[in-house]
């Protein structure tokens, strides 16, 4: 397992490692107590699966708050996708800085983000499948979006023609417009 710190503390890249042979590869894309070992605690109890039909798909910014904020542990099971975390922890000093990487079933990359971030991503393939690991469940009314294109955060999504997005999506405000829960705890 590779792990690759980012500019954002807390926020993580992970690289399971593949065993390859004649027949494709074999791969732990998770064992709990790798990620102990390397001092990563986190319980996760909802596994997440959504597959995306057309290259330019959005899904994003989102986050759920407390009592039911998610760590999320994302890869990409099937195609290609840029992967984007936005710190919003109140205090912080990364905060409103987002980060991307692309995950895809090529490169088998993960991304590890903490609560007291956004979550989005665009894709890059068509019938792009995103698996993610949640510490927490589903909870509709902790259920929260952004803009994935406010100004205050300014993501370079790669855009070459407009987002496929969901209505809701559509419809998302400003990160300066919502009640944010979280603070930076250090
Ligand atoms: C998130 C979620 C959704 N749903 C239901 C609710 C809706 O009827 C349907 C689609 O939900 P939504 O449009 O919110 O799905 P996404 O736009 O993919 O949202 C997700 O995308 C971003 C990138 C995330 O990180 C979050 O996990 C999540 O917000 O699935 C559930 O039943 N359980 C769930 O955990």
């Amino acid at each position: 397992m590779k792990i690759e710190e980012t500019p954002i503390p807390g926020l993580l890249v992970l690289e399971p490692k593949r065993f390859g042979d004649a027949r494709g590869f074999f791969s732990e894309s998770w064992n709990q107590a790798t990620l102990e070992a390397a001092g990563i605690t986190y319980d996760f109890v909802q596994d997440n699966h959504s597959m995306s039909a057309t290259v330019g798909t959005l899904r994003g910014l989102h986050m759920q708050t407390p009592p039911h904020a998610q760590t999320k542990l994302v890869r990409c099971g099937r195609g290609r996708l840029f992967d984007v975390a936005v710190d919003i922890r109140k205090g912080s000093p990364t905060y409103g800085k987002w980060f991307g990487v692309e995950l895809s079933f090529g490169n088998g990359k993960q991304l590890m983000i903490p609560t007291g971030f956004l979550h989005g991503f665009i894709t890059r393939e068509v019938d792009t499948e995103i698996c993610y690991k949640c510490t927490d469940t589903y909870a509709p009314d902790c259920d929260r979006s952004v803009r994935f294109d406010d100004p205050e955060i300014g993501i370079d999504w790669g855009l070459e023609t407009n987002p496929v997005l969901s209505s809701k999506d559509e419809a998302a405000p400003l990160l300066a417009e919502i009640n944010n829960p979280f603070t930076f705890e250090g």
